[in-house]
């Protein structure tokens, strides 16, 4: 459904993302991983063509997304890390405007706002300006804005950030629930148990190149490591982190120069 073929993007001629190449299917949910500074929201800048590659081309469904972003969009819903919405709306008509943007019937989006809002447990605060909403609030009428038109194609930033212990659960229910109904999913995140136990395939990403893609269990056996988090620090080379902390007390502690 979704490909990039040999995606690579330069800022001011330094590599951020170099030769990234995947297919997403249907019914599929791909992790996206990778340290700060892998290039994992150059990537998704461009999935959802906020940017264009300097190289290499994303199709969706066999075209060229350029070619008509504007139907692309369409069939794509979009939960971005940072909860930046228009704070002086209410959720509710946060939802009516992305519907609208969706061009969507504005009977339709009545409906189906309200029902997601009620199932997000939002329905007291339906008419409260966002900026009074808290940051899982916040993130739970992102979920929905995403899902209110129906997408094809979802990508999830980091979606678990600032849920409560319920919340996360019902997302991690529902993004099983929308593989099985066949969307297919990019899922970028930190949190190695989640995407172990939620994605059927993950990318390594390190230095904006691909250094990994396997179903997790394959990655774990293939390299004799207990967890993916131990095959995600084998693979990016990660700093001994254990040591680095101990500088940082030591760094602290010196009261005279
Ligand atoms: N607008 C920009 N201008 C210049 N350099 C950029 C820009 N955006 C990203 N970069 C650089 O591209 C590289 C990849 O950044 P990117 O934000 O894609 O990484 P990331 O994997 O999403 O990191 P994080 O986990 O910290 O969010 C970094 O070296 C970053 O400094």
């Amino acid at each position: 459904m979704l490909e990039l073929r040999d995606v690579s993007k330069s800022y001011r001629s330094i590599p951020a993302v170099q030769d990234v190449s995947f297919t997403l299917k249907a019914g599929e949910i791909l992790g996206y991983l990778g340290p700060n500074g892998s290039g994992k929201s150059t990537t998704v800048k461009m999935v959802i063509g906020m940017i264009q590659p300097s190289k290499g081309k994303v199709f969706f469904a066999g075209k060229n997304i350029h070619d008509d972003l504007a139907s692309y969009r369409a069939q794509l819903g979009y939960v971005p890390e940072e909860a930046q919405v228009y704070n002086h709306l209410s959720g509710l008509e946060y939802l009516q405007l992305v519907g609208r943007l969706r061009g969507m019937q504005e009977k339709l989006i009545e409906r189906k706002a309200r029902e997601l809002l009620h199932l997000l447990s939002l329905e007291a605060a339906q008419y409260s300006a966002l900026s009074d909403y808290s940051k899982g609030m916040k993130q739970r009428v992102l979920i929905a804005a995403a899902l209110l038109h129906d997408p094809r194609l979802i990508v999830f930033d980091e979606p678990l950030s600032g849920l409560d212990a319920t919340s996360a659960r019902l997302f991690k229910d529902l993004l099983g629930l929308l593989a099985r109904e066949g969307k297919a999913i990019l899922y970028i995140s930190h949190v190695m148990e989640v995407v172990e136990r939620v994605c059927n395939r993950v990318i390594v990403l390190a230095k904006g190149k691909v250094v990994a893609d396997a179903a997790p269990d394959d990655l774990t056996r293939l390299m004799e490591l207990p967890t993916l988090e131990s095959v995600f620090a084998q693979l990016v080379q990660q700093t001994d982190t254990a040591r680095v902390a101990q500088q940082m007390v030591e760094v602290m502690k010196v009261h005279h120069a």
